[in-house]
């Protein structure tokens, strides 16, 4: 590890520590999700240990719905972490410098959503971020920072990348294991077989880790938009929009070239189907053999069940199991059959795993698996994509200073 983490940290300490509890918002109300349950460990752990524990975290992007307060975030913090968490309607302004300064030790405050601050945004360096009065008014009244949110760590934004210069700097439990989870395939050596399974609406991430990581992973096994894209190079009439959709057509102009270069000179590493399933005249699940597919005139919604059936030992055989997206719309059960087949492959076996992505992560309590028979389930989106590919994180680069 080349970080310090709460392990070097003295007890008792004005903490000043960053999350990522960016969180899905339904008709304004913010949903519960795995990013509360895994940070009220970090936090309960400081609190327990005599710290003054001030948080910051961002919610959505300005102009976007989902764009709140941080308010009922720290009503549902509070249930996960078991603990009163005080929350201040304000970022860095005097409001917020009151509340810090009247923590006692064991407390918690949740400051107000950093993005609500002008110069939380843009991207910059960390040491134009660290000249902020963002960050030169707040720092002084702390002894340290601690960076939790490995899932926005790919942002150099003011609460990530500024204070890890202005202050001695730490990672928490989450970015800890995060960290080393989902780098161990850019970093790790492994004995055996190393899978992949690639799959998602977001066809272009991952046909960019695919393209990284051709060294890496001995196997990728396709499906969902990515999967049917692959199938199209591969000639088979699907992987295009019908009326209504915009999954196919921009994603094909996009990786076109990339797609056949990958089938060209790795095509024995990459499983495409064998059999796709979709929404049959009774509103049931059909399938189709991709041979006997010759022209598309239905959305293709899952795998089929035979494609299921060549993948399974794949995982079984695998020493390491990556996931990247769902091989199905596995939110509805019709279409669940190669995303639980997988993802119970993989809770069956000893492999080690890693499970990311927001969406695809949710099926596993979904349909009832157990979050412990998998190596690591990860809590974030484009930070677990830019780690696979080994690609440096600037909130972590930063922690990693003297
Ligand atoms: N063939 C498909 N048609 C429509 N949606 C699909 C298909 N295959 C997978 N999906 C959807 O992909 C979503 C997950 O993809 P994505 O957002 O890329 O991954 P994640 O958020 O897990 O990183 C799931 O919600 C699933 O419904
Ligand atoms: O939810 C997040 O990213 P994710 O959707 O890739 O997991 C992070 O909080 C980063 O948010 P952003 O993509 O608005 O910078």
């Amino acid at each position: 590890m080349t970080f310090k983490t709460l392990d070097d940290l003295e007890p008792g300490q004005r903490v000043l520590v960053r999350l990522d509890l960016n969180s899905p918002v339904e008709d304004g109300e913010v949903q519960d999700n795995r990013r509360f349950d895994r940070h009220a460990e970090t936090v309960r752990e400081l609190a327990e240990r005599g710290d003054r524990v001030v948080l910051m975290a961002h919610q959505g992007r300005p102009g976007g719905d989902d764009f709140v307060s941080l308010d009922q975030h720290a009503d549902i913090l509070a249930e996960h972490v078991g603990h009163d968490v005080q929350f201040v309607a304000d970022t860095y302004g005097d409001e917020a410098i009151d509340a810090i300064e009247s923590l006692d030790a064991g407390e918690i405050l949740l400051l107000e959503n950093t993005r609500m601050c002008d110069e939380e945004l843009p991207e910059e360096a960390p040491e134009a971020k660290a000249d902020t009065e963002f960050v030169q008014t707040l720092a002084p009244h702390f002894d340290a920072y601690i960076n939790d949110a490995y899932s926005a760590a790919h942002r150099s934004h003011a609460s990530l990348v500024g204070f890890a210069l202005a202050l001695p700097a730490y990672a928490g439990r989450v970015m800890q294991s995060e960290y080393e989870a989902n780098s161990s395939i850019a970093t790790r050596e492994f004995d055996g077989q190393v899978t992949m399974v690639v799959g998602g609406t977001k066809a272009t991430d991952v046909i960019d880790v695919m393209n990284n990581l051709g060294d890496k992973v001995d196997q990728f096994l396709l499906g969902g938009i990515a999967g049917e894209l692959f199938l199209r190079a591969a000639g088979n009439d699907v992987g295009f929009d019908l009326e209504g959709m915009d999954f196919f057509d921009d994603q094909w102009e996009a990786n076109r070239e990339t797609i056949e270069s990958l089938l060209d000179e790795r095509g024995d590493q990459i499983s495409l189907a064998v059999d796709l399933a979709y929404e049959d005249e009774n509103d049931e699940r059909g399938e189709v053999a991709v041979s006997d597919i010759d022209e598309k005139d239905r959305a293709y919604l899952d795998v089929g069940t035979e494609t299921v059936e060549t993948y399974d030992p794949v995982i079984r055989d695998s020493e390491a199991v990556f996931v990247k997206g769902a091989l199905g719309l596995f939110e509805d059960e019709r279409f669940s059959v190669g995303t639980v087949g997988v993802l119970r492959a993989i809770s069956e076996t000893d492999c080690f795993s890693v499970v990311g992505g927001g969406d695809t992560s949710r099926a596993i309590e979904m349909y009832g698996m157990d979050e412990s028979d998998f190596g690591h389930v990860s809590i974030a989106g484009g930070a677990y994509i830019r780690a696979l590919t080994g690609a440096p994180l600037a909130g972590i680069e930063v922690l990693k200073q003297d």
